[in-house]
């Protein structure tokens, strides 16, 4: 690997954007040892120093959040208006773990000897390596960030090839708060190639991970070897359940919301629907109706709802899976159009419902990561449970329910690590977030969050 340059397009209309520095192997084992080196110092600083830096981090961030936003939306293709609510979000893990940073609390024990004392304390689980993807690269970046420092850890932050810009900025904005430049530092370069640096590294303590399963499996077997502390945030497929005591028009708007979040390249997004047969066409005229309102077009414009997907992979998958859903006996409700040039390398795909949907379809059972919703019909909750349950994924699940009974049954049945009764858009940075089973390990967010960065001492006191 050597220190070239990597291309950072625009996937709205292919145009490049920046050619920035690819780090060299070289470069990122000179940053790993800087980090590992800087420890002691940055543990020096204490709880409520580590709490201010935080802080001004967090407002530098809100001050360029303008800018910050226009450059998200240019190189991840998201609507500017949610780019702005990212920066935000992003700035609400940096306000939470400034603030957790002061409680990271100790005990003592009772002893079963009078002479003895037993005493437990926490303390930073050293360098950590943070890879992040491209759907979410500020929030994404600032739920590890902020935690890893907040407990006194230093961090390497790895963003997505596709979507390095952010990540820069924000690490910049770190250095002018006044965390040190050895405590955060920024490198990029192709994830499989820097995996191994850091998974290899006797100087790396913890890998915190976002993306696909696929990668986190890998990234765990890697990390056996030097027994690294890992942090999981993985794939999802979550079900909408809508029962038939549900309110139709909040179910509608709030699967929407969930599913052409990002044109439906987020890992908790609506992936398939289960509503009841008694009023799955009052449901689906609904649902149709809005989605058919939605503007796609190039995120910089105001107004747009739907950007282009990711890359010609993520086109590929959707279309197949689209493709695929019609030749199993789906049928197209809306949408099921594209806008695609493959020279000058953008693909935006059209708002979609595949109504008649089941689960011999690959929609069904593969993360979709595009605005594309199947919907299934059941007549037997249990049944529908079973088939919300039946995917190696368990990151989020929702369910439109008035019935309280009925609404708590679901949250008992349902092995999800994330749950919206009647709402879709749970995500808080006070609130535990992620998966069960092959959605990864672990949580980001909550008072969860900081302990994923601290290990556990225990001492005996003896006379
Ligand atoms: N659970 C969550 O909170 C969450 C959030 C966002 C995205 N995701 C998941 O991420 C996936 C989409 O994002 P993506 O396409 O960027 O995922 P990805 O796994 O392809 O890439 C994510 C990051 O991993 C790096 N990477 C890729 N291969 C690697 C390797 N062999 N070793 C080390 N690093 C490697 C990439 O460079 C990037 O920085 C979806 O499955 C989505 O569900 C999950
Ligand atoms: O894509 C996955 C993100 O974690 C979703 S959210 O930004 O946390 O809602």
């Amino acid at each position: 690997m050597t220190g070239k340059t990597l291309a950072v397009n625009n996937p709205a209309n292919g145009e490049l954007i920046q050619e920035i520095h690819r780090n060299s192997e070289e470069e990122i084992v000179t940053c790993i040892k800087r980090g590992h080196d800087f420890l002691g110092e940055w543990n020096g600083y204490n709880a409520y120093e580590r709490s201010t830096l935080l802080k001004t981090w967090g407002e530098l961030i809100v001050q360029e959040k303008n800018s910050i936003a226009e450059v998200m939306t240019l190189e991840s293709g998201k609507p500017l208006q949610e780019s702005l609510e990212e920066v935000n979000y992003a700035v609400s893990y940096i306000e939470w773990f400034a603030e957790e940073a002061k409680r990271i609390y100790g005990r003592t024990v009772p002893a079963h000897k009078s002479s003895k004392r037993i005493v437990v304390t926490k303390e930073p689980v050293g360098l950590v390596a943070a890879i992040t993807p491209w759907n979410f690269p500020a929030a994404m970046m600032t739920r590890k960030a902020a935690p890893a420092l907040a407990a006194g850890c230093t961090c390497i932050i790895k963003p997505a090839e596709e979507t390095p810009l952010t990540s820069i900025r924000l690490v910049e904005l770190a250095h002018k708060a006044g965390i040190p430049p050895h405590a955060i530092q920024c490198v990029n370069g192709y994830g499989a190639e820097i995996g191994h640096l850091f998974t290899e590294s006797e100087y790396i303590q913890k890998i915190t991970f976002t993306g696909s399963t696929d990668v986190g499996k890998l990234l765990m077997a890697q990390s056996s070897n030097t027994m690294k502390h890992v942090s999981m945030e993985l794939g999802g497929h979550a079900p909408v359940i809508i029962t038939k005591d549900a309110d139709l028009d909040a179910a509608v708007t709030q699967t929407i919301a969930s599913k052409f979040r990002n044109a439906g390249q987020t890992c908790i997004s609506a992936n398939r629907v289960f509503v009841d047969e008694a009023i799955e066409k009052a449901f689906t005229e609904k649902l149709v109706q809005e989605v058919k309102k939605l503007k796609v077009g190039n995120g910089k414009d105001w107004g747009v709802q739907i950007g282009p997907v990711i890359n010609r992979s993520g086109y590929d998958k959707i279309s197949e899976q689209i493709d695929d859903a019609i030749s199993k006996g789906g049928s197209i409700a809306c949408g099921g159009e594209y806008n695609i040039n493959e020279n000058q390398g953008y693909y935006f795909v059209y708002p979609t419902v595949i109504a008649n949907a089941d689960e011999t379809m690959r929609i069904m059972k593969e993360e979709t990561f595009g605005p594309v919703l199947p919907i299934r019909t059941f007549k037997d909750i249990d049944k529908a449970i079973s088939s919300a349950n039946g995917t190696p994924f368990g990151l989020a699940a929702y369910y439109f329910t008035d019935n309280y009974k009925l609404g708590m049954y679901l949250h008992d049945k349902l092995h999800f690590g994330v749950l919206g009764w009647n709402d879709c858009t749970p995500s808080a940075a006070q609130a535990p977030f992620g998966g069960m089973k092959e959605s990864g390990l672990g949580r980001e967010g909550g008072t969860e969050g900081i302990e994923a960065y601290l290990e556990t001492k225990y001492l005996s006191i003896g006379e």
